[in-house]
């Protein structure tokens, strides 16, 4: 394991992205096919109202396929999954204790194979799931898995939310810039094992979370002062989060014997856009930047309509969010693991490109997480040359 400076000694430089890896269960299913095996099911099929208005939300998604570790096979066997509330904790518990660290251990495979680095140089874990509380937690059944030493310093980040990809980020550029030496595994692994149920005339927002999310892991590793072998993606220049006041309970998980349900705010899309232009200001004050399309964009992704209303709210010109929507519309709402794979959307699409910069040729970047509360966490990254 790499040391960390024994002196306590803080870091030279910012943290930086130097490595990213993500991972999807291999079953996909086609969004515009999902309404009538989501309603088959779940023995549901006689509810055709409720199907067609479940098949508009679909269609107006501009989600193209998901990604999800619950088979039809799993569902059969476990038919507690697909009733609208019927005790199924523990059967949801197996299934996540297992699929969430195996996930979050393929796209760390694939991140440190990126980074090119001993995995034994690992000092630090931040992990982030809305899944998978237990002791030992997935933390440390990843640990096993990737063969990392117990001695690996862990962050643990449950339930959250949707924002907490920023969050994770956030944490992990304080552990990288305060402990000399220090290189973070930043992992988000998410499945919508805990919400996944069967539909409801009363609950619509239920049907709402069921249209949207998709299951996936993203592992980025953070370190500062990049050694020569490193090849740094980002700099992690600040991270701020808030609480919007005026939207408290606009999104709230409820975690109980039935699983995790959901209150969605049908406002939340709009207030997500009133509030964006002061999280710009307070962010990009200090680089002395105020035009918004001079930035690249990484938008949590948690309906096309939050999308749209950022677009619109910032004033953004077409194509500013295009990997935002790519991401959308490939994976659907992966919560906490989003953004990251939308920052590894980026740095691809900028290289395809031949951009200047790992952010399509700007030199500042955002990225907003957005989760319960409403909570916003305001990533501002610092695109590389290319
Ligand atoms: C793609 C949507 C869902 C539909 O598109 P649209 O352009 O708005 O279409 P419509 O306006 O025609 O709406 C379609 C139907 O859905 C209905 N609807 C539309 N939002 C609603 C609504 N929130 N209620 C209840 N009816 C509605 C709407 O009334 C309408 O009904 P109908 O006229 O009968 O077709 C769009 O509204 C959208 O992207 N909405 C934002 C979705 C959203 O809230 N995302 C947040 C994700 S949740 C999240 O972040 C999770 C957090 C979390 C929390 C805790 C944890 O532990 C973990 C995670």
């Amino acid at each position: 394991m790499a040391t960390i400076d024994a002196s306590g000694k803080a870091a030279d430089g910012p943290a930086t992205i130097l490595a990213i890896g993500t991972a999807n269960p291999s079953n996909v299913v086609d969004q515009m096919q999902y309404p009538e095996y989501y309603f088959r099911i779940t023995n549901s099929q006689y509810k055709t109202d409720l199907m067609h208005k479940f098949q508009r939300v679909c269609e107006k998604s501009m989600i193209g396929k998901r990604h999800m570790c619950l088979t039809e096979e799993i569902l059969k066997e476990n038919p507690e999954l697909c009733a609208y509330m019927a005790p199924s904790f523990d059967v949801r518990q197996k299934i996540v204790l297992a699929e969430v660290p195996r996930l979050a251990a393929e796209a760390a495979d694939k991140a440190i194979k990126e980074w090119g680095q001993p995995a034994s140089d690992i000092t630090h874990l931040v992990f982030s799931s809305s899944a998978g509380v237990d002791l030992l937690g997935v933390d440390c059944r990843l640990l096993q898995l990737l063969g990392l030493s117990p001695r690996v310093r862990r962050v643990m980040l449950y339930n959250i939310g949707c924002h907490a990809g920023g969050t994770a980020l956030r944490v992990a550029k304080d552990l990288a810039e305060n402990n000399k030496g220090a290189r973070v595994m930043v992992v988000c692994s998410e499945l919508n094992v805990m919400f996944f149920r069967g539909p409801d005339d009363h609950h619509f927002e239920n049907l709402i979370a069921q249209a949207l999310f998709g299951d996936g892991a993203a592992v980025v590793i953070v370190g500062a002062d990049p050694k020569e072998a490193e090849r740094p993606i980002y700099e992690l220049a600040s991270a701020a989060q808030v609480m919007l006041p005026e939207s408290e309970e606009m999104v709230a998980g409820h975690l109980r014997e039935i699983g995790l349900t959901f209150h969605l705010g049908s406002k939340l899309p709009a207030v997500v856009g009133a509030n964006i232009q002061r999280c710009l200001e307070v962010s990009f004050a200090p680089m002395g930047v105020s035009n918004w399309n001079d930035l690249f964009w990484i938008v949590h992704p948690g309906g096309r309509a939050i999308v749209d209303q950022v677009e619109m709210s910032a004033g953004l010109g077409a194509g500013k969010l295009a990997a935002t929507r790519h991401v959308l519309r490939e994976y659907g709402n992966m919560q906490s693991a989003s953004v990251l794979f939308i920052m590894d959307e980026m740095r691809k699409r900028s290289a395809a490109e031949g951009c200047t910069t790992t952010g399509q040729g700007c030199e500042w970047g955002v990225l907003f997480g957005f989760g319960p509360g409403l909570t916003v966490e305001t990533v501002v990254l610092h695109a590389l040359p290319i």
